[in-house]
């Protein structure tokens, strides 16, 4: 385990929902913090029966055992960062918001709606919570595409519509805005996620698989740059980071076998830290190495 400059062991908490198929969800959030070295922990806000075809059930857990579990793991562990994820109803979305209004260390705010095969994993009444409640305690938001849409209300689209909407993000409040680029057509050949912070946009990019296998893309880059903060990496640098660990695992996991349907991705990679990201610059990860270019906006 990585331990931090004082000497203790890095940790990460997860709030998240539980992916009874371990590709998405707390499932993926604790293996890839055991991948960056990092001590996990969660609380589950909601339980899916889950696959790579599709979510059979959602049952959201009530407010007071998510509540329990949160005050259960900082009284005893404390964490160093935080992620949260498909968040429950709308009690849970307040309790969780209560309970972290009260920490000090870096938030991530995954605003997670729909799952890859279209089932709502929030009732579409309850993003007004997660705008009002979430994107202001986030250091970094990281909604899709669609997400970035339903918070903004700006259509994305394209690699500029994404940047437009990480700003409008910043304004919600979210420190560092990242929309991500899976959903986008007609981004090319490159899957290309998009930073907004203090007025400069940062854009990182990776070839795009063409592949299914992209099942928990979303958790898994999140916690990735969870992980990374607890570390004590720096927000671009942990989102650089996030990135090289999804591209791998995403390449990794093209050709398995594993569900007949959005299979998920291959968590046992290992992430690779860049040396310097300057903000307003482009970075392309090719599976080793990062290498930077003009920002393409
Ligand atoms: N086919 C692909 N090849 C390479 N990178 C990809 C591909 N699809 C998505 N990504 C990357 O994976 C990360 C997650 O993006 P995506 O937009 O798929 O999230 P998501 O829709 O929230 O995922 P999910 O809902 O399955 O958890 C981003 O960094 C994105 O650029
Ligand atoms: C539990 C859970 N959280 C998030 C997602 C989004 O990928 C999912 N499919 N399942």
């Amino acid at each position: 385990m990585f331990r931090r400059p004082d000497g203790h062991v890095a940790r990460m908490l997860t709030i998240a929902g539980s992916d009874s198929g371990g590709g998405a969800g707390i499932q993926a959030d604790l293996k890839t913090a055991h991948q960056f070295g990092v001590y996990g922990m969660s609380v589950v806000t909601a339980i899916t029966a889950q696959n790579t075809v599709g979510v059979q059930a959602v049952y959201p857990l009530p407010a007071e055992i998510v509540r329990a579990q949160f005050e259960s793991v900082r009284d005893d562990l404390g964490f160093d960062a935080i992620k949260t994820g498909m968040l429950g109803d709308r009690a849970a979305i307040h309790a969780i918001a209560d309970a972290l209004a009260g920490v000090d260390c870096p938030i991530v705010v995954d605003p997670v709606m729909i799952a890859k095969g279209g089932e709502a994993l929030l009732q579409p009444d309850d993003v007004a919570a997660v705008i009002e409640r979430m994107l202001p305690l986030a250091d970094v938001a990281t909604p899709n595409a669609p997400e970035a849409e339903r918070l903004t209300g700006i259509p994305v689209r394209s690699l500029a519509d994404a940047a437009r909407a990480a700003e409008a993000l910043a304004r919600l409040g979210a420190r560092y805005a990242v929309v991500k680029g899976g959903h986008l057509d007609g981004a090319g050949d490159l899957a290309m996620d998009v930073v907004f912070h203090g007025g400069a946009w940062t854009v990182f990019a990776a070839p795009r698989v063409p592949s299914r296998k992209t099942h928990g893309t979303g958790c898994t880059l999140s916690s990735a740059i969870a992980a990374a903060l607890a570390r004590g990496a720096r927000p671009l640098e942990a989102i650089a980071a996030a990135k090289s660990f999804i591209s791998r695992a995403i390449a990794s996991a093209a050709d398995w076998d594993v569900g007949s349907g959005h299979g998920p991705t291959d968590h046992s990679q290992c992430p690779v830290f860049p040396d310097h990201i300057e903000a307003g610059r482009m970075y392309v990860f090719d599976g080793r190495q990062f290498a930077e270019a003009a920002l393409p906006l």
